[in-house]
Order: C-alpha cells, then structure tokens, then sequence
C-alpha cells in the first residue's frame, strides 16, 4: 500500500515537472511561440473550411509532432550549452541535427496543409 502511494505520488510530481517544463518552453521559446500561433491560425481554418474529422485526426498529430520535436530541440540546446558553452565544430554540427529533425516535421506539416487546404481553394 505504502508502495503504491508513493508510486502514484511519484507519477504526480513528474506531470508537475513535466508541466513546468512545458510553460518554460511556451514562455521562453520564440519558435514554439510562433508554432502556437500557426496552431490557431489552422485551429480556426480547419472550423472556417469544416475539414473532415480524419483532417482534423491528422492536423492535431502532425501539430503535436512539430512541437514535441521543437520542444526536445530546444533541450539539446540546453544540453550542449551546458556542457560546451563555447564555441564547438561538435556542438554546431549537434544544434544543426537537432534543428534538421524539427525541419523536416515542419516541411512534412507543410506538405500535409496543402494536401488539407488547397483542394478548398477549388
Ligand atoms: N557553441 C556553438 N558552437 C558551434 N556552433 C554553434 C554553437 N552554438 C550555436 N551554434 C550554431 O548556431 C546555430 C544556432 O544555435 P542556437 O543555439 O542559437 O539555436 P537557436 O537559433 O536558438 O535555435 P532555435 O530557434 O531552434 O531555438 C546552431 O545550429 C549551430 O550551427
């Protein structure tokens, strides 16, 4: 019993972490800002064009995508400037990777707003 209260416990304070950690990167983060903003941008287009719910299924997942790998490329950030804060061939090629994977989410999202949005252009 007293395990499993201290299990639950536990999980509780990681959310709380976990929570934190999220407002730090909303409140500090200027590219996340921006892809908050271009969530609501296409939060309110997908209303204004009724897109299908599978659109919706898809517009929410690749959304979560680009801002979870945003939000893990900032943390590598964090890490190689803890580790090496001066300038490092090592430490570029690291933050240029880590950007790369958030680069090709966002050109993937990108590809799949022109597969939602163009056809209602039509
Ligand atoms: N210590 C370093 N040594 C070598 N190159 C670096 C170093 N710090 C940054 N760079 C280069 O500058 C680029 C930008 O790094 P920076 O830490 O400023 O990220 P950022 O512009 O804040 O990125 P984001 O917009 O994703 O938060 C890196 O991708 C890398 O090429």
């Amino acid at each position: 019993m007293q395990k499993k209260e201290s299990f639950f416990i536990n999980r509780l304070k990681s959310i709380g972490f976990a929570f934190k950690g999220m407002l730090i990167l909303i409140k500090t983060e200027a590219s996340i800002q921006v892809q908050l903003f271009i969530t609501i941008v296409v939060t309110f287009a997908g209303f204004y064009f009724e897109i299908s719910r599978t659109e919706w299924l898809i517009q929410i997942t690749i959304i979560g995508l680009v801002i979870s790998i945003e939000g893990m490329n900032t943390a590598v950030e964090y890490i190689a400037d803890f580790v090496h804060p001066e300038y490092h061939k090592k430490i570029g090629l690291i933050k240029d990777v880590a950007a790369g994977a958030v680069f090709i989410a966002s050109i993937i999202a990108v590809i799949i707003a022109g597969i939602i949005y163009i056809p209602k252009f039509n």
